[in-house]
């Protein structure tokens, strides 16, 4: 039995090794016949995810997520474009040859979808039974996998005995059973506690790197794309707004949906009763709030004494908070001074030179 299929050859030669997911101009409309309204779930997306990395899409609910993962499986199929995982067309395959395909792709849910009546080994060992695997490649496969997750001494333990951080380890030695290149994550830790969907994700961190598998995760929690991804794409009504390395996105959005994302955890969202005070222009005697954000080595610069010792002016201190994505320090500081255009140019200059990104975020009386 092959556990690890021969790629078909690539769609079309390309001069650079291609990415192991692409999606290429894809749109899904579900319906429009028998009088029922056609709804566009995705419109013309373009993305590429590399082999190797971890990419995670996030969106809120009815943005499409669950349509983008289900055509990469296979699923669905895209009313246009094309879905290529590792050069084979997705799209273009019939139900037996996806069926094939679909062993180099694995999969985990949400709510885990174990069998209740089989045993943690039993449901580890149904993807290779559906191969045709040997008893003995079975058990010779099936150990290792429940070992690599933790759960050697629970295989003869069914669902109902086991928490859900378990469930879900249990899925994904499922899910790597079959030897896949791709790892498909379906919102897999949005049904457990922060303490288990770290354990989790760390555990998908281990295979990805242990295993070289590529993972493609969906989640609408930015502290899940924070933990564990590579690489993020924002889709905000079936089209992705913004893509790039997940520490870019966190320190430099530039989509308004990115940012609302992004505040939503680092706390970077102006208390309201402040925000609703903000005015774009100067008022006399006003105060203008700039947000200061340092990132890499400068965030452990004491920064602030500088600028004031320097420029010899007051800064008062609305927020602050320092993160950190992929072992990186990322902060941000929001500080009041009066609304002097030199004092304002000269804070600018000086938080520049010091590597800091600066935006004015508005003005209070
Ligand atoms: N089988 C279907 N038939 C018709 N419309 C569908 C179907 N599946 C999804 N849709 C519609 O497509 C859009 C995107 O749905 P999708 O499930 O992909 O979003 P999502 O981001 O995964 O949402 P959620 O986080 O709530 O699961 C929604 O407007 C949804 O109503």
């Amino acid at each position: 039995m092959t556990l690890n299929p021969a790629s078909h050859p690539p769609a079309y030669p390309s001069a650079t090794p291609p990415a192991l997911i692409q999606l290429r101009e894809v749109e899904k409309t579900y319906g429009g016949r028998a009088g029922s309204n056609a709804v566009t779930a995705l419109h013309t997306i373009t993305l590429d995810v590399p082999k190797g990395a971890i990419l995670g899409v996030i969106g809120r609910s009815g943005a499409g997520k669950s349509t983008l993962i289900r055509l990469v499986n296979g699923l669905e199929q895209p009313t246009r474009g094309q879905v290529i995982v590792d050069g084979v067309e997705m799209s273009a395959l019939d139900e037996r040859a996806l069926r094939h395909e679909r062993r180099a792709i694995g999969m985990i849910f949400q709510h885990f979808n174990l069998l209740a009546r089989r045993t943690a080994f039993d449901n580890v060992a149904l993807p290779l039974e559906i191969a045709g695997a040997s008893r003995a490649e079975i058990k010779a496969r099936v150990m290792p996998l429940l070992d690599l997750v933790g759960l050697a001494d629970k295989a003869r333990r069914y669902p109902a005995e086991l928490s859900g951080g378990q469930k879900q380890r249990v899925g994904i030695a499922r899910a790597l059973a079959t030897n896949p290149k791709v790892l498909l994550s379906d919102e897999a830790t949005s049904a457990l506690d922060p303490e288990t969907t770290e354990q989790i994700l760390t555990l998908l961190r281990r295979v990805n790197a242990e295993l070289d598998l590529t993972i493609l995760l969906i989640t609408h929690e930015m502290s899940v794309i924070k933990s564990v991804t590579d690489r993020v794409a924002v889709i905000d009504g079936g089209r992705i707004v913004e893509e790039g390395p997940t520490f870019d996105l966190f320190t430099r959005p530039q989509h308004p949906t990115t940012r609302s994302f992004v505040s939503s955890i680092t706390g970077n969202e102006l208390p309201a009763h402040l925000a609703s005070r903000l005015s774009a222009k100067p008022l006399a005697g006003s105060q203008v709030l700039v947000r200061l954000t340092f990132t890499g080595g400068d965030a452990s610069q004491p920064f602030l004494s500088v600028l004031t010792r320097k420029l010899d002016i007051d800064l008062g201190i609305i927020q602050g908070n320092v993160d950190y994505i992929g072992g990186h320090p990322f902060g941000t500081l929001v500080v009041s001074t009066p609304a002097d255009q030199n004092c304002l140019q000269a804070l600018t200059d000086a938080s520049r030179d010091l590597g800091l990104h600066v935006e004015v975020l508005g003005y209070v009386a």
